[in-house]
């Protein structure tokens, strides 16, 4: 099984308010429509913000950690990353894929310590019965906090240790993690080692940019790999493109 996040700063312009990137979408769809008629069988799909949810978010003052009571602030976030689900679920649909939405919203929370429950039992039974889940970074109940953002990344590492994927790959805007040299680092396995050069992301973004991938696919058990919209063919053909953190 395969866990695959369509990164927001690839599938929309992230430096422009609720902007598609349709080209990029496009062409995402193409690799994951070739790789099922291919025979991959069980996919699950998480996409990120990107200019949607993140600005809204950031307007609002919310974070993964900094939460809101106020209703209309939640479905303003949640608001915009259904609209940017709405659209990546039409284009895989176009292309004869069974994709059905998953809104973490209804299917997850944080407890009082911040530690993540995400139900996946509905998942399962999708992948069962031939479809492929579509989630999204969202918002979610947090104990104490009212509702908190939780990225695609998050989602990611949850789903990968839950349905135990075989694989795990985040197409990002870049082709890995780069160092200070713009090179792709070819196996990250220490925060440490490479914290100086992990930034946020360049544009508007609440939940850590490459920092914060990193730091959450360390904590997962299974290999994971970074890379670029170039190598989302590759990276479902079985290679290992740009970086892997395990
Ligand atoms: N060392 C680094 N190597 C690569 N990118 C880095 C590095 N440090 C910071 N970045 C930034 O991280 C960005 C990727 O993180 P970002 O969170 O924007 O990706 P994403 O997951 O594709 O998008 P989203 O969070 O919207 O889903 C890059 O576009 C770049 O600006
Ligand atoms: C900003 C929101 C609501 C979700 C962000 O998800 P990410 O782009 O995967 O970090």
């Amino acid at each position: 099984m395969i866990v695959l996040k369509l990164g927001g700063s690839v599938i929309t312009e992230k430096d422009r308010p609720e902007t598609l990137d349709g080209a990029a979408l496009e062409r995402a769809a193409d690799a994951v429509a070739q790789a099922l008629e291919a025979g991959l069988e069980d996919l699950v799909v998480v996409h990120g913000g990107g200019s949607f949810g993140h600005y809204n978010a950031s307007e609002h003052g919310v974070s993964t950690t900094e939460g809101t009571h106020d209703a209309s602030a939640v479905l303003d976030i949640h608001g915009a990353m259904k609209t940017l689900n709405q659209f990546v679920l039409s284009r895989l649909l176009e292309r004869d894929i069974d994709a059905v939405p998953v809104h973490p919203f209804s299917a997850a929370h944080r407890d009082g310590e911040g530690q993540l429950d995400l139900a996946t039992g509905q998942i399962e039974t999708m992948l069962e019965e031939g479809f492929v889940p579509v989630l999204h970074g969202d918002m979610i109940a947090h104990a104490g906090a009212g509702a908190t953002v939780i990225s695609g990344d998050e989602l990611v590492t949850a789903l990968a240790r839950d349905l135990t994927a075989n694989r795990v790959g985040l197409c990002s805007t870049v082709s890995g993690v780069l160092d200070e040299d713009d090179a792709v680092i070819d196996r990250i396995d220490d925060f440490d080692a490479v914290a100086a050069v992990l930034g946020a992301s360049n544009a508007t973004d609440v939940t850590g940019g490459m920092a914060g991938k990193v730091r959450t696919l360390l904590a997962l058990e299974a290999e994971a790999s970074i890379f670029g919209l170039d190598a989302l063919e590759s990276f479902l053909e079985g290679e290992n493109p740009g970086t892997t953190i395990d």
